[in-house]
This record gives structure tokens, C-alpha cells and sequence, in this order.
């Protein structure tokens, strides 16, 4: 089954060479050998998984890991060195320039951790944004950003300036102006990471909520294990590139795949490391 989003056996070398380097890795290679003999960074390799509709997708790794290099691939904000991205069974690979210019404005919308926000524009505007480009009028735009921005509680700062905002109000025009563009695919990478943890917390239980109503398909990049445990109805945990394990969150907590695994899970096992059961993914 492809799911809405499947990435089949998707890898990123960041360089001009990026065939040596892939070679290298198909011989076994890892990133830091990679860089060493090649001088390219390995963002990815060989990373297939199937990303279910209406649901969040939690994407979790150390720093490095190629979080956001697999969640671009999904936009193409990055373009592959090898592999498929298929959005309901499609390759995005072959679209043109129209269906991409489509694509990112009516099928999928991004959060960002340092919330992209156009500084010079009112928080309405920023929120409008996405439905103007799409042809929307200003009138209709705006009244639908208004209602976005009360459902995310900053009614009343319609006319602000994000830099009159402060981190987690700035977040949630982000969240804002996603949800406006009315998309069904909604990418978010590292959202909260910037915001003090009750705050956090807070736009944690909101999102579970817009999404419970909305149902939209969410692919959350998170480096913070208990945020992927709370949010994501399936969690794929990435390190140096690779996929190492994915699956239910409950499934990959009793039977991690290896010791990292372990290891990285602890914070969720109340400080206890589970042994790695060395068995398949999933
Ligand atoms: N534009 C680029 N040029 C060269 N290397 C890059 C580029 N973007 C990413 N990389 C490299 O690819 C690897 C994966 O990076 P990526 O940003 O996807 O990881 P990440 O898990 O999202 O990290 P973080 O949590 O720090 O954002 C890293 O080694 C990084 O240095």
C-alpha cells in the first residue's frame, strides 16, 4: 500500500559527485566516510516509508540526521539524488513547473521552527497569504485568516507585526497561515522546538485537536522524543541518513531494533533502556 506520501528508496548526497558517493554507501559506506573520501554530506540514503492519510507522521532524529532533507523531498524544496516521492501513488518527480507551482500552493503547506513569516506584512496579511496567491480576493482571503487566527487564539492582533509578537504567538500565526492555505498536507518542521515547554505543551494539544477535526495529513519533524511519542500516530526514527526503525509508536517502544534505538527511546521508557529485540522494522 502507498499511502498518501511513500518515498521509495529516496537518497540525498549533497555535492557535485553524487554517484561516488552512492556507491560508497550501496558498498556499505557511512556518512562520515562518505564525507571523508568525497568531501559530499550524505542527507539521506536509501529511505523508503509510507506516510498513511489524516493522520501525524512524526519524524524524529539527532541533529544531522536528514529530518528535514526527507520532509523537503516531499514539496521538492529538495530534488532527489536517487529514488521516488509519490503523493497518491504519483511521482512528483515528473511533474512541471505548473503542477509544482500547484502542488505547493493547493495539495501541501509548511510550518517552519523560525516561523518564515513575511516581517514587513500585518499578521493578517501573513495569515492571507497563501489564498491571495492562489487568486483569492483580499475580502474573501482575509475573512478566512481571521478565522484561523481566532481558532488559534490571537484575535485581536490581526494588525500586528510579527516582531511585535513574541516566539509561541509568532508560532501560532504559522500554524495560522497553514491552515488557511487549506491544504491537506500540512509539513512541519520543528515547530515548537524554539518555544518554552508550556507553550509547547500547549500548541501539542492544540495541534492533536485541529487534526482529530480536520484530519489532515501531517508529517512532523520533531528532535524531541517524547514530543513524537505524544503526536505521532506513526513515528520513523532517522539516524546518519538512514532509516532505522518505523512503525506504531507502542510497536517500536516494546521492540526497539537495535541498542541506538534503545538508547534514543529511554526518555519515554521513564529513564529504563528496553533491550533491542534486533528483529525487523515496524
Ligand atoms: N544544503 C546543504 N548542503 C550541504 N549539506 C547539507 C545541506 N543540507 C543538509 N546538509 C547535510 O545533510 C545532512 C542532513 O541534514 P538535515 O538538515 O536534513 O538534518 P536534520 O536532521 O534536519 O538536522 P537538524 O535537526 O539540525 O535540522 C547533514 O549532514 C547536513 O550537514
Amino acid at each position: 500500500m502507498n499511502g498518501r506520501i511513500a518515498l521509495r528508496h529516496v537518497s540525498k548526497v549533497y555535492g557535485a559527485d553524487p554517484r561516488t558517493a552512492l556507491l560508497l554507501l550501496a558498498q556499505g559506506a557511512d556518512k562520515q566516510r562518505v564525507q571523508a573520501e568525497t568531501g559530499q554530506h550524505v542527507g539521506l540514503y536509501d529511505v523508503s516509508l509510507s506516510i498513511p492519510a489524516g493522520g501525524i507522521y512524526a519524524i524524529m532524529g539527532l541533529s544531522g540526521s536528514g529530518k528535514s532533507t526527507l520532509v523537503r523531498h516531499i514539496n521538492r524544496l529538495v530534488e532527489p539524488s536517487a529514488g521516488q516521492v509519490l503523493i497518491d501513488g504519483e511521482d512528483v518527480l515528473g511533474f512541471g513547473a505548473a503542477r509544482l507551482r500547484e502542488l505547493r500552493r493547493r495539495r501541501i503547506s509548511m510550518v517552519f521552527q523560525h516561523f518564515g513569516l513575511l516581517p514587513h506584512r500585518s499578521v493578517l496579511d501573513n495569515v492571507a497569504f497563501g489564498r491571495r496567491v492562489r487568486g483569492e480576493s483580499r475580502r474573501q482571503a482575509q475573512e478566512a485568516a481571521r478565522g484561523w487566527l481566532a481558532r488559534v487564539g490571537l484575535s485581536g492582533h490581526e494588525h500586528d507585526y510579527p516582531d511585535q509578537l513574541s516566539g509561541g504567538m509568532r508560532q501560532r500565526v504559522g500554524l495560522a497561515r497553514a491552515l488557511a492555505s487549506d491544504t491537506d498536507i500540512l509539513l512541519m518542521d520543528e515547530p515548537f522546538s524554539a518555544l518554552d515547554p508550556l507553550l509547547r505543551d500547549d500548541l501539542q494539544t492544540q495541534l492533536l485537536a485541529l487534526q482529530a477535526e480536520l484530519g489532515k495529513t501531517i508529517v512532523f519533524i520533531t528532535h524531541d522524543v517524547e514530543e513524537a511519542f505524544r503526536l505521532g500516530q506513526r513515528i520513523a526514527l532517522l539516524r546518519d541518513g538512514r532509516l532505522v526503525q518505523e512503525g506504531e509508536p507502542e510497536a517500536v517502544r516494546q521492540a526497539p531494533v537495535d541498542d541506538y534505538v534503545a538508547r534514543f527511546l529511554a526518555r519515554v521508557n521513564g529513564g529504563s533502556v528496553p533491550r533491542s529485540t534486533g528483529s525487523a522494522r515496524g
